[in-house]
């Protein structure tokens, strides 16, 4: 089934790809769906996505950019699949599993002890003043927090609450190291902390709760 806004996005789960609840109890990853370039082509859309966040055409240029971008939607329309079979997070060699609304992440460490990753915030997730938007600061510590959590608990979590504490700006285009660990587990409950830094400065810190799953829980 193809996707559009006429569809209203609708992708549904393939038949002979069954789950029960809104997560799966696994996590299906993969390093080879997209091609062996889907990481240049991931790439392309953030920069893609950086350079239209500064862009300023003129009306001519808008014109012009409206029908490439369109060219571009139509070919991607044609190959619209299900969430738990596209590439696009389920790519665990490319950064952030290839899913280009995270920030992208390379994790060096990832275990019982909780996980490591290099995140670079990009020019579009710009907050104001050159520094990363808040909001985009919590969605890595969401994603790399509920990755700690994940391991820790062997299965599959959701976020039931997220506080983010912004201790000094953080900067785009650089490499900075995220750090998130499960500080205490108590059944179904992961209490998560998370560190991010800029060398040795402290840009936000992470206290956060995941909930594992019960089974075909929604
Ligand atoms: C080397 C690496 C290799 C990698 C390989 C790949 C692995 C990748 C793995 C992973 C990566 C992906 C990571 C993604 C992460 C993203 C996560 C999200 O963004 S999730 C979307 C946002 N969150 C929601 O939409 C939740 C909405 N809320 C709910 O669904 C429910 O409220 C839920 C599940 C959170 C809890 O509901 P209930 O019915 O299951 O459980 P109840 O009984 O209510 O709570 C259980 C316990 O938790 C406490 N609790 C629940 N919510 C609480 C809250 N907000 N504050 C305090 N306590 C709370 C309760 O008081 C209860 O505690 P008592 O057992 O009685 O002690």
């Amino acid at each position: 089934m193809t996707s559009s806004p006429e569809s209203g996005w609708a992708v549904p789960a393939d038949a002979d790809s069954p789950h029960e609840g809104g997560f799966r109890a696994r996590m299906d990853i993969t390093t080879d769906r997209g091609g062996p370039r889907y990481g240049e082509f991931s790439e392309e859309i953030r920069r893609l996505m950086d350079l239209a966040r500064y862009a300023c055409p003129t009306p001519e240029i808008t014109d012009e950019l409206i029908d490439q971008v369109r060219a571009l939607n139509k070919r991607l329309e044609d190959v619209q699949i299900d969430e738990w079979r596209s590439p696009a997070g389920t790519r665990i060699d490319l950064p952030a599993r290839g899913n280009i609304t995270l920030p992208p992440y390379e994790i060096s460490e990832g275990g019982p002890d909780g996980v490591v990753a290099s995140v670079t915030f990009r020019p579009f997730h710009l907050g104001g003043n050159d520094a990363a938007h808040g909001g985009h600061v919590a969605v890595a510590f969401d994603d790399l927090g509920g990755m700690a959590s994940a391991l820790a608990v062997q299965g599959i979590t959701r976020t039931a609450y997220l506080t983010v504490s912004y201790r000094s700006l953080t900067p785009l285009r650089t490499p900075l190291r995220m750090h998130t660990w499960v500080e205490n587990l108590d059944g179904r409950k992961a209490f998560v902390k998370g560190t991010l830094h800029d060398g040795d400065r402290l840009c936000a810190d992470l206290d956060a709760l995941f909930i594992a799953l019960k089974p075909g829980q929604p």
